[in-house]
């Protein structure tokens, strides 16, 4: 069953309409995320879950119940925000004890053992004493996630919760959410503009743009088959080229807008205009004359392990991830090839 069941979900703030009838499944224990630009919706639809912010028109139904009208204290969920908001005056244990005193739940023992358990859950136990203002900005995420699932709520809503947080911090708290998810199985929506957290964390991805889902699915879906040139550019994997698909005899190719051509695997069933999606990683540089196309290398970054090309090809310009072995310069003529089954073929967008 559904644990969370969204229909037709429409939100105006005065006359603008910023949710246009959105409809979503989540079955309990996935972990889902709202992926999207600033401004496309995310946090007030999560808003709308929590019952912090009304429908305009739509359900909201959590573990088969509609709780469209209920305020937030009355549905079973628990929300962390980007602002983890702990109260200063307060201790770490009595912070994370916050919900379960407001909301009146179990003994003063009962209580104690239900933070100790939450304070165990994000490592943290042996900082119960301590105020928010002596702990770092991950410890301090951990205290509020601690709080958040201390009640343990059927639904937890994260609304970017890591966007504090270095880069370092942030990889460490990302392998924390998803040993707590696993462990404690909770129903999680995660609000990010961040398509890597997504793809990392998620069971499923439900890409918004500009208040209507775009695309959802397993992040490998969405990252390998996207639907439209948008998802592709957001997921920030691709490049997309405007190509000519035809058939001669056997083979299929796409023409590019300088006349090169590039292999399509048989499989490809669209012809005519359409948008070709390559990612960084499946196109192979070579010497020039060795590949299915040429170009001419504009810019070589540096990324350690790797080199990132910025690539001058039929009159545009694509992002390539190469190794270190070989190495070509700026201003050099290449070779490009891309193995046809990795080609993407999108509508002409
Ligand atoms: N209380 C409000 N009153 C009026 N407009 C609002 C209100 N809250 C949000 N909006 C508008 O609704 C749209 C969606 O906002 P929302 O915060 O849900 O986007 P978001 O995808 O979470 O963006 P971000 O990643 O920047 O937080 C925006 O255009 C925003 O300006």
């Amino acid at each position: 069953m559904a644990d969370v069941r969204l229909t037709q979900i429409k939100k105006a703030f005065g006359k603008v309409e910023v949710l246009h009838g959105i409809t979503l499944d989540i079955p309990s224990g996935e972990f889902i995320s709202l992926l999207g630009a600033s401004g496309c919706g995310k946090t007030t639809l999560l808003r709308i879950v929590a019952g912090l912010e009304g429908v305009t028109s739509g359900t909201v139904e959590l573990a088969g119940r509609d709780v469209t009208a209920l305020p937030p204290e009355k549905r079973d969920i628990a929300m962390m925000f980007q602002s983890y908001a702990l109260l200063p005056h307060l201790s770490v244990s009595e912070n994370v004890r916050f919900p379960l005193r407001m909301r009146r739940i179990g003994s003063r023992e009962e209580q104690a053992e239900k933070v100790r358990d939450a304070l165990e859950t994000v490592q943290l136990g042996h900082l119960a004493d301590r105020k928010p203002t002596q702990l770092s900005g991950g410890q301090q995420q951990r205290v509020a996630l601690a709080r958040a699932i201390v009640s343990r709520p059927s639904v937890l809503l994260l609304d970017e919760p890591l966007s504090n947080l270095d880069a370092r911090l942030r990889e460490d708290m990302q392998v924390e959410l998803i040993e707590i998810h696993k462990r404690l199985g909770l129903t999680t929506i995660f609000v990010t503009h961040d398509q890597e957290e997504a793809l990392s964390l998620s069971d499923r991805i439900v890409l918004l743009n500009g208040g209507n889902v775009e695309q959802q699915g397993a992040p490998s879906e969405i990252y390998t088959n996207p639907a439209s040139g948008y998802v592709s550019n957001f997921l920030g994997a691709a490049n997309l080229l405007p190509a000519v698909i035809s058939e001669t005899g056997d083979t299929l190719s796409a023409r590019l807008e300088d006349g090169q051509s590039l292999p399509l695997s048989s499989d490809e069933s669209r012809r005519g205009a359409a948008t070709l999606a390559l990612r960084q990683e499946d196109v192979i540089l070579c010497p020039e004359g060795e590949g299915q196309i040429v170009g001419e290398i504009g810019t070589r970054i540096y990324l350690g392990a790797r080199n990132r090309y910025v690539v001058h090809v039929a009159g545009t310009e694509i992002r390539v991830l190469a190794g270190t072995e070989t190495v070509f310069e700026d201003g050099s003529r290449v070779g490009l090839t891309v193995d046809p089954a990795r080609i993407r073929a999108l509508p002409q967008s």
